[in-house]
């Protein structure tokens, strides 16, 4: 079919040296090194399809996106900050893994990792709620994640349960990195990356620029937090009230900021107007109350939440990653 007209391309494998840091071994790896199957989701500039490696017989999921499209919505940025963001977050179970890039004249290709459990969201959506067990084991996951992709300078902006997909195991494995906003740490002072409360703009010398410009990009609604609204600009706390946002909605079964229209959900999100349903658990009800906070420096940073009594009992470190996932209910 038409796939098997497209000549091999080159691409790169992403792999680390001795010290950890990312190289692209320069691989031949192409769209006939792979025999395409079913869809497995549509975006809107990508189309993801799972595919098998022809010689080692390994299931992929492969991103798709059609240039010609990607140039049209001046998406080109995109597309570079998702490959570059998931070069650096290539060891870590929680985060999706990029296996080789490549492209044919049509098509740019993201050879990722294939998370069969679908999305927490789907889950939710089936549940109704979690309960409080299930959602510290996911929460706990999330939040190493987010730990992680901070430790690398790597600020996702967009994480909802959508951006959560689910292994085989059940374990989370966060995507779509596209929207992404990547600290120079050539610049930045090594803050070990847990805090989460540098503020918005500290050391990333590209802050500058945004802030003379519009900054063209604003997460999902419900999620978006108030510092992105008003001043423009994120910062690694933005991921910590999405991760908030996150924890009430699998409590509560909806996120806390919602209502009619973006707008209003915008001016709920500002005026911090959210309250928590009768039954909402104490105790995640004060972490929730120390994440939603509307100064970016005030939410409890990373090394702080992992200590909260909500955490109480999760094993963080290897040992998370390890441990069978709690059936959902
Ligand atoms: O080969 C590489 O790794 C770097 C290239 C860079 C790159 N070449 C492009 C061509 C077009 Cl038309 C659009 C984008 Cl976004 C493009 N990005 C690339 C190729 C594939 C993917 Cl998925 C991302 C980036």
């Amino acid at each position: 079919e038409e796939w098997k007209e497209r000549g091999a391309a080159v691409a790169t494998r992403q792999e680390v040296d001795q010290n950890g840091r990312p190289v692209s071994k320069i691989v031949k790896k192409g769209v006939n090194d792979f025999h395409f199957g079913r869809t497995l989701g549509e975006g809107s500039y990508s189309t993801v399809l799972a595919a098998t490696d022809r010689q080692i017989h390994r299931e992929y999921a492969v991103k798709v996106l059609d240039k010609r499209h990607i140039i049209k919505e001046k998406k080109v940025k995109y597309v570079n900050i998702e490959k570059d963001a998931l070069n650096r977050l290539t060891e870590h179970p929680g985060i999706v893994r990029l296996y080789y890039t490549f492209q044919d004249e049509r098509s740019l290709y993201f050879v990722l990792d294939l998370a069969n459990g679908g999305e927490l969201l789907g889950h939710l959506k089936k549940m109704g709620t979690f309960d409080e067990e299930c959602t510290r084991f996911y929460g706990a996951q999330i939040l190493d994640s987010i730990a992680y992709m901070h430790s690398k300078g790597i600020i996702h902006r967009d994480l909802k349960p959508e951006n959560v997909l689910l292994d085989e195991q059940m374990h989370t494995k966060i995507t779509d990195f596209g929207t992404a906003k990547i600290l120079d740490i050539r610049s930045r002072p090594q803050d070990g990356g847990g805090t989460g409360n540098d503020g918005p703009g500290a050391g990333d010398p590209m802050d500058g620029v945004e802030q003379e410009r519009a900054v063209s990009f604003v997460g999902t609604a419900e999620y978006v937090s108030p510092e992105l609204l008003t001043d423009k600009n994120a910062c690694k706390a933005s991921d910590l009230w999405a991760f908030g946002c996150i924890l009430y909605q699998l409590l509560a079964g909806r996120p806390p900021f919602k209502a009619g229209n973006e707008y209003q959900t915008f001016q709920k999100i500002v005026a911090l107007d959210y309250h928590f349903p009768d039954g909402f658990p104490a105790v995640a009800r004060d972490l929730v109350e120390r994440l939603l906070v509307l100064d970016p420096s005030k939410r409890l940073p990373i090394d702080h939440i992992k200590a909260h009594p909500f955490f109480d009992g999760i094993q963080w470190g290897k040992g998370l990653w390890k441990q069978k996932a709690p059936r959902l209910r």
